[in-house]
Order: structure tokens, then C-alpha cells, then sequence
């Protein structure tokens, strides 16, 4: 078990998309691919994962993945003129390198980050919103 602080570290998926690894003193940890911002995994201390992820799931574009914690914006479903679920979840979001605190006057220190999805100007002409 992992006895140090809470850690942060960047991976490389097998199709070379990052994710972003999150440990906490105990051992839980959380995985976060950074195709979709989507979060495909959370492990207790005692390594139980407590999200599905589908065995026929395909990580890579132009697929979202099925599994984890999809973020489904701007729309849900078929509930719009765009793809199912909306383009968030078949988009490369990247990494806030200067995020805010995660909890400003939480002394306890918590693994965590903030993952943007900057949209292209493809994005803007079937979403043109900011
Ligand atoms: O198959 P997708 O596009 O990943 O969507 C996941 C699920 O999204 C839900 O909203 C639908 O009701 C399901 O039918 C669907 O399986």
C-alpha cells in the first residue's frame, strides 16, 4: 500500500492517450483518461474497482468509450441535434496546469485535477456557445 501523500501522475493508455492518475495516502486511486475527460476508474485501498467498463470498449477515437463516468455535454442522449451524448466525451481534453484549490480552506491534502475541454472551430459551428 502506498504510504506517501496523495500523488498525481500522467500515463500513456496502450493507443498513447494520456490519463491522469490519482492516489490518495491510503491507495484508493482513480483514473482519468484525458479522451472525454472520462473517468474509467476507482479503486478502493483494497484494489476493488467500483466502476463497469465495458470488455467490448474501444478507447480511442472516433469511439467514446463505454464505461466509467462519461461526460455527456452539451446534450444528452439523442436530446439534440448533435451526436449521442453530445462531442464532450469524443473530444482530447487537456490538463489545467494552474488550477484553482481544490478545497481553499481544506488543509488536508487531496490528490485532484482539472482537466478543459477547449472546443475546435469545428465544435463552434455545430455549438456556438462559450
Ligand atoms: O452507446 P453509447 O452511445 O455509449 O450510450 C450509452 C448509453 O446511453 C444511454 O443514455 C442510453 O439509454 C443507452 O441505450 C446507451 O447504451
Amino acid at each position: 500500500m502506498n504510504q506517501s501523500g496523495p500523488a498525481v501522475e500522467i500515463t500513456k493508455d496502450r493507443n498513447g492517450i494520456h490519463q491522469v492518475v490519482l492516489r490518495n495516502p491510503r491507495g484508493a486511486s482513480a483514473r482519468v483518461s484525458l479522451y472525454g475527460g472520462q473517468v474509467l476508474s476507482w479503486r478502493t485501498d483494497r484494489g476493488e474497482e467500483l466502476l463497469f467498463a465495458s470488455t467490448k470498449a474501444i478507447f480511442k477515437p472516433p469511439y467514446a468509450v463505454r464505461g466509467g463516468i462519461p461526460i455527456c455535454f452539451p446534450q444528452f442522449g439523442q436530446r439534440g441535434s448533435l451526436e449521442q451524448h453530445g462531442f464532450a466525451r469524443n473530444r482530447i481534453w487537456i490538463i489545467d496546469d494552474n488550477p484553482p484549490p481544490l478545497h481553499p480552506n481544506d488543509p488536508s491534502e487531496k490528490a485532484y485535477t482539472d482537466l478543459l475541454l477547449k472546443p475546435s472551430e469545428d465544435d463552434m459551428k455545430i455549438w456556438p456557445n462559450r
